[in-house]
Formats: C-alpha cells, structure tokens, sequence
C-alpha cells in the first residue's frame, strides 16, 4: 500500500500517554485530533489549552485540538491511534468498528493483554476490526510526563506492513525523539505487557526493604521469565532484548516515575491492592496483565514464578514477605 506521509491523526484517548503522543506528533506539525470518552474532560482541555489533570503546565498547540465526537475524531484522519487502557481496548475498537474502513490504519500504544482471554491485543484488533488490514503498535521506555516536556526518548514502531511502520517511525520522529521499525508486533507488545507485572515485583522488592541486589535479581530472571514466554509464542528474541523489552523492563522497575513500580512499593509497605490503586489514580495495567498472563502462560506451557508470585500477592492475599520465601526456595536449577 502506497501512502504518503501522515498529515493528520486521530488519537483515541486523552489519559496522560495518549495526550504525550499527540503532542509529540503536532509538535511535529501533524494535525492532531484527541478523543476522550469524558465531554466534561474534553472541555476543560479545549478551555485551558492543556491537559491539566494529567499533565498540566504543558500548552496545547492550535494544531492540537480535543473532542469527545467518536464520528467526527473518526472521520477526521485514515490514521488512528488506540492510547486507552488494555480493558476497554476491545470495547473501543467495537465502536470504532463502524466508522472505520479499509483504507485506515490502526496503531496502539496500549500496554497489556485482553482480560478475560488472555489475547495480545493484536488478535483482539483483528477480530473487532477485520477491514483495517493495516496495524501497528507503539512501545519503549517512554514515560508520558518527559515525551510531554519534549525530553530525549526512544521507542519501537512494529507494524504488519513495513509502509505503515515507516511512515509511524517519520510521523513521531524529531531532534527529542527516535523511533525503531519493527516487524515484530507480537514481541513489541509482549514486552510491554510483561514489564509491567515485573516493575510491580520490584516495586514489592523495594517496598519490603531490599537492596539493589534483590532489585536487580529480579529485573534479571523477570527478563527470563519474558524470554521464555515470548519465544515459546513466536516473539523474536532481539525485540525483547531491545526497546521495547528490556529497555522498557529496567525503565519501569528503577524509576518511582512507573505507576506499577509505586504500586509494588505500596503493596511491600502494607497498604492494600484497592487503596494503593486509589492513591495512583491513574491506570495500572500491571495489576491487569497479573491475571492475564498465567492464562497465556499456561496455553504457552512456560513457567513464570515472579510474575505467579504477583499475581497470588495481588489476588490471593500472598504476604509479600511469605512470596519472597517461596521464590528464594525453589529448587536450585541451571541459570539457563
Ligand atoms: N502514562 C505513560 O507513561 C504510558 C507510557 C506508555 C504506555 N502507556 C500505556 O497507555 C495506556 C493508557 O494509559 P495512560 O497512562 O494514558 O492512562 P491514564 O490513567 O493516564 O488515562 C486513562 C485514559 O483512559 C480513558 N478511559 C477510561 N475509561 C475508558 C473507557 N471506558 N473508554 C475509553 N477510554 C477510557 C480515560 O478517559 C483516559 O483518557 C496504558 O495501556 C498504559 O500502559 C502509558
Ligand atoms: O507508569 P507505568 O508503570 O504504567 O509505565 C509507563 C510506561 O509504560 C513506561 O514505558
């Protein structure tokens, strides 16, 4: 499919990413049209001219305006991008289904798994939006507040058309800001979902006390965890070894910035799983993926004990402490 260069984009989703992403891309002189399922929220950024409840003090702008009109955001672009939470991921492209044809390419940068399924969230796009033949997923060590300052970053762009994750790769790119191609969507979007239950573990790690070592250990064998699944499903191994894997693995598990991270800290502190994604107030995906993943690792048949340990601390009221002891006495084995 032969396309020009993207003039305009719609972005789905006015949380703290997709808001960064659509003020990387009009800074980069695309004409960009935010969706938010909130009218109330959608006004307050149209009259300020920032999103001051998620990241205030940064200005709109004219290029970038707001809009809680599914069909007209819709209508506005053939280029779409997906920035909502992995649990209404599917809900989403169902009312987008309608309003979409074949000419539009869809691109997420949602981290995480289908719930209830399991599914990564290319194969619930293809079910929901089997029209759209061209797709794509944007993920890497990205923090949403310093892509919004316009701080140096880097991320992965794997699309199943090379034309689409070209012309993605230009549409984002700037002196601030590199994007990689990819072919590679199921790997790119693995890393991302699994980083986040591990930034979880170490935040745990670090909330009951540990040191560097126990953090590090962690990250380590996390990143053995992700290896193992991702190869068993058909992730290429250098994309979870890259950005989008252990780039984005050790940005979320060092850095308190990581809404996963703080949440394993409460949690090791002894607050409680509801109070402590209260407090955030913002989305969490890895408390989600905890629950997803042990049904795609069990379809996969690999075993994943940090990410099971989180899974049973969040869940099944696991002490942090008791899950520590359960994973330093397993049976001694190989490193690899
Ligand atoms: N914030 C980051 O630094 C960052 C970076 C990379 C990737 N991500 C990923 O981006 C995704 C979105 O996270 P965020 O940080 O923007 O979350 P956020 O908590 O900042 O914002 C949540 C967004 O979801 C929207 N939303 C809530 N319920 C909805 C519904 N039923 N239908 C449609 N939209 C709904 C809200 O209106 C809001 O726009 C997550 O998967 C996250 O992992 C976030
Ligand atoms: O705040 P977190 O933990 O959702 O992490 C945000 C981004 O995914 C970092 O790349």
């Amino acid at each position: 499919m032969m396309r020009q260069r993207i003039q305009s984009i719609a972005v789905y989703g006015a949380g703290s990413w997709g808001t960064a992403l659509a003020l990387q891309l009009a800074r980069n002189g695309l004409d960009v049209l935010l969706w938010d399922i909130s009218p109330e929220h959608v006004d307050n950024i149209n009259r300020q001219h920032e999103n001051a409840h998620y990241l205030p003090g940064i200005p709109f702008p004219d290029n970038l305006r707001c809009s809680s009109d599914l069909q007209a955001v819709a209508a506005f672009s053939d280029y779409h991008l997906v920035v909502v939470p992995s649990h209404v991921f599917r809900g989403m492209l169902k009312n987008l289904a309608p309003l979409l044809t074949e000419k539009d390419a869809v691109i997420w940068a949602t981290k995480g798994l289908e719930l209830d399924t399991g599914k990564l969230l290319h194969q619930v796009l293809e079910e929901e939006l089997p029209q759209c033949p061209a797709y794509g997923v944007v993920s890497g060590p990205t923090f949403a507040a310093e892509v919004a300052r316009g701080l140096p970053t880097a991320m992965t762009v794997a699309a199943n058309e090379p034309a689409l994750a070209q012309r993605v790769v230009e549409a984002f790119s700037a002196a601030n800001y590199r994007a990689y191609i990819s072919a590679d969507v199921m790997g790119v979007e693995l890393g991302g979902a699994l980083k986040n239950v591990l930034a979880i573990a170490a935040g745990i790690s670090d909330g009951l006390g540990f040191g560097a070592n126990a953090r590090v250990a962690i990250v380590t064998r996390g990143l053995a965890e992700i290896m193992r699944l991702g190869v068993k499903i058909g992730a290429q191994p250098e994309t979870l070894m890259g950005l989008a894997g252990v780039g984005d693995l050790i940005l979320t598990c060092t850095d308190d910035q990581s809404r996963n991270r703080r949440l394993g800290l409460a949690l090791g502190q002894g607050k409680g799983l509801d109070e402590a994604i209260a407090d955030i107030g913002q989305a969490v995906e890895g408390a989600k993926s905890a629950l997803s993943i042990g049904k795609l690792a069990e379809y996969a048949g690999v075993e994943m004990p940090i990410c099971q340990q989180v899974y049973r601390i969040l869940y099944e009221q696991l002490p942090p402490r008791q899950a520590v002891d359960e994973l330093l006495s397993r049976d001694l084995k190989a490193e690899f």
